[in-house]
């Protein structure tokens, strides 16, 4: 079977890819420039998806990911995409500084449209971690500056099925595969 998936990043495309050219999902991508709205990550999530179905007319997946911080009560969460850009790792870091914790979560809400005019269904993964120091030769966003829970290991210091394993789009990737199986099926 086959997907298109909206998106502009070409981490995300890559492991989705990798994760479900594994379970035979074939996924085409397609770069539509969709604004984001504010709000809860799955207000943001099914946004983004309702209006790239309308823009293309037909299904498709989009993804979000939020990076949240326990000090700060969930935040930058779906508004990470800015912070990094504006402050950089070591300035994610510095966003700390005086707070009792750097515990972290990291949260993946990919967003199924059937079409234009039908409703989203989301699909989260998560994991939990803590923001550290740079460390390791990620090209992936933050991917040095989490460190995955029990793993010792930023996500750029893993290889890419060790991350895919643990991480917050595999968890959410999981659900969303088995979803599309039972389309496929029906
Ligand atoms: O076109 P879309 O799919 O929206 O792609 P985007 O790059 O705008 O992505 P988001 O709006 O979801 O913003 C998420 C930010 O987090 C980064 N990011 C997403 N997944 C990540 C991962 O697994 N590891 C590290 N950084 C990640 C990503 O590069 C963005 O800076
Ligand atoms: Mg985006």
């Amino acid at each position: 079977m086959k997907i298109t998936f909206v998106t502009g990043n070409a981490g995300k495309l890559r492991e989705v890819r990798q994760i479900l050219g594994a379970a035979n999902i074939e996924v085409d991508s397609q770069e539509l420039d969709i604004p984001e709205v504010q709000g809860t990550t799955q207000e943001v999530a099914i946004a983004k998806c309702r209006r790239a179905a309308e823009l293309l007319g037909g299904p498709c997946i989009t993804e979000d990911t939020a990076l949240c911080f326990e000090a700060l009560n969930g935040l930058p969460g779906p508004y990470i995409k800015y912070f990094l850009k504006e402050l950089g790792h070591e300035g994610l870091n510095k966003l700390l500084i005086g707070f009792p914790t750097t515990a972290a979560w990291a949260l993946c809400t990919f967003a199924y449209s059937a079409g234009p005019g039908t409703e989203p269904i989301l699909f989260e993964g998560r994991t939990d971690g803590r923001i550290v120091p740079a460390r390791g030769d990620g090209h992936f966003g933050w991917d040095p500056v989490f460190e995955a829970e029990d793993t010792g290991k930023t996500y750029a210091e893993m290889a890419s099925e060790e991350k895919n394993k643990i991480s917050h789009r595999g968890r959410a990737l999981e659900k969303l595969e088995k979803y599309l199986k039972s389309l496929a099926s029906a």
